[in-house]
């Protein structure tokens, strides 16, 4: 790929550029608000779109625009010829591919995609190029998409760092509903609560809280446009979750030993769902063995353990560190495959380290 348009250069179309600029690639920018474009072209993520278009066709042009301006935008670009190929990053895909087909744009050279990346700040600042290292990026072609446009696109996700997932443009609606739209409500809904928190309680809040409000300072507009376009399958998904809160009140004033143990349930179906989220590598959690290591606070310890790690031979797959500031130990957890975590918790006890169980 030797050039590229972004079209909308806000957080995802500036990453994009970000990335494709990193890896030599030429990119083309072009967003209606000045100011967006500007900043992305002092970020360093490519030139403005001459008014005119392209001398030739771009390789590939990207619409990193909210759901409903995706048709509108992509029959301008193909109007003007901008690009050979045409995909585009909303967060949504049945509605836009819909709206696109009534449009009249040729959809042989359009694919449909979805980087599943983000953050919960919009706009060309918050963007990084390592936005889609290691992260799944969509791609929902419609029954007539050429395989060559398919490919191309491929070669942009992968580009990126991503891994691509060739899905349905509705079962892809359905599973994000589940996996980040529905998620994104209830956290507004949470949010929404602490508005009327008093110091008392703001004084008190703990990272349980900052975790399940987080993606509640995404841009409401933005959220709108996807939810709209989204609205039966998140519907579906927010029913359910209204329901079992619902219950959820009602046993807790029952407040009975036969109540807590429904509640019991459900915080144990929560356990259940959250250990199905998959981890590193698109893995299951589980697939790994987690070692706990307690670990002392010194310079160097973290590079000693790792270094150990590999006299042992064992690849760590993963890491978190438990640390309390101010305590002078810590617990590191390192998981890795089941088969080596005997071995490697025996090389570490042989160190000196305290590795429980
Ligand atoms: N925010 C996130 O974490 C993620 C968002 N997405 C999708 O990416 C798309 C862009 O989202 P963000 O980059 O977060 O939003 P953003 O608000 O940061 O950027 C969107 C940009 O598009 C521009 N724009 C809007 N309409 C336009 C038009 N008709 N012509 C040219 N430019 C136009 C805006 O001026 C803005 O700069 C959306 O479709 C969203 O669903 C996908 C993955 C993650
Ligand atoms: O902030 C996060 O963790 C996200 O998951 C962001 C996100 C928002 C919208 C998408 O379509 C995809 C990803």
């Amino acid at each position: 790929m030797r050039r590229i348009v972004v079209i909308g250069t806000g957080l995802i179309g500036t990453s994009i550029a970000l990335a494709m600029r990193g890896r030599g690639v030429e990119v083309l920018l072009s967003d209606r608000d000045g100011a967006c474009l500007d900043l992305a072209v002092q970020l360093g993520a490519g030139t403005p779109l001459p008014d005119d278009g392209p001398d030739e066709p771009a390789d590939l042009a990207v619409l990193a625009v909210p759901p409903a301006a995706v048709a509108p935008v992509l029959l301008e670009a193909q109007k003007h010829g901008l690009a050979r190929v045409y995909t585009d990053v909303a967060s949504v895909k049945a509605l836009p591919l819909r709206e696109a087909a009534v449009l009249g744009c040729d959809l042989t050279t359009f694919v449909a995609g979805h980087p599943l990346a983000g953050r919960e700040r919009s706009g060309p600042a918050a963007a990084r190029a390592d936005l889609f290292l290691g992260r799944t990026w969509a791609l929902c072609p419609a029954g007539d998409t050429a395989p060559e446009a398919v490919a191309v696109v491929e070669a942009l996700a992968t580009a990126c760092g991503a891994r691509t997932l060739t899905v349905d443009a509705a079962e892809h609606d359905r599973a994000v509903a589940l996996v980040s739209h529905s998620p994104h409500v209830v956290s507004a809904a949470m949010a929404a609560r602490l508005r009327g928190a008093d110091e008392v309680a703001l004084g008190l809040a703990g990272q349980g809280v900052r975790d399940v409000t987080r993606i509640a300072a995404g841009d409401p507009r933005l959220w709108v446009g996807i939810l709209t376009a989204n609205a039966g399958p998140v519907a579906d998904v927010l029913d359910e979750v209204a329901t079992d809160l619902a219950v959820a009140a009602a046993l807790l004033r029952d407040g009975s030993d036969g109540a807590m143990d429904h509640v019991a349930g459900l915080l144990t179906q929560g356990n259940e769902g959250t250990s199905r989220i998959p981890g590193k590598h698109g893995g299951r959690q589980s697939r790994y063995a987690v070692v706990p290591v307690v670990l002392p606070d010194r310079p160097g310890e973290l590079a000693l353990l790792f270094q150990a790690a590999g006299v042992a031979g064992v690849n760590i797959e993963d890491v978190s560190i438990e640390h309390s500031p101010g305590l002078a130990v810590g617990v590191v957890e390192l998981s890795v495959e089941p088969a080596a975590a005997g071995r490697l918790a025996d090389e570490l006890r042989a160190r000196g380290w305290s590795v429980p169980g």
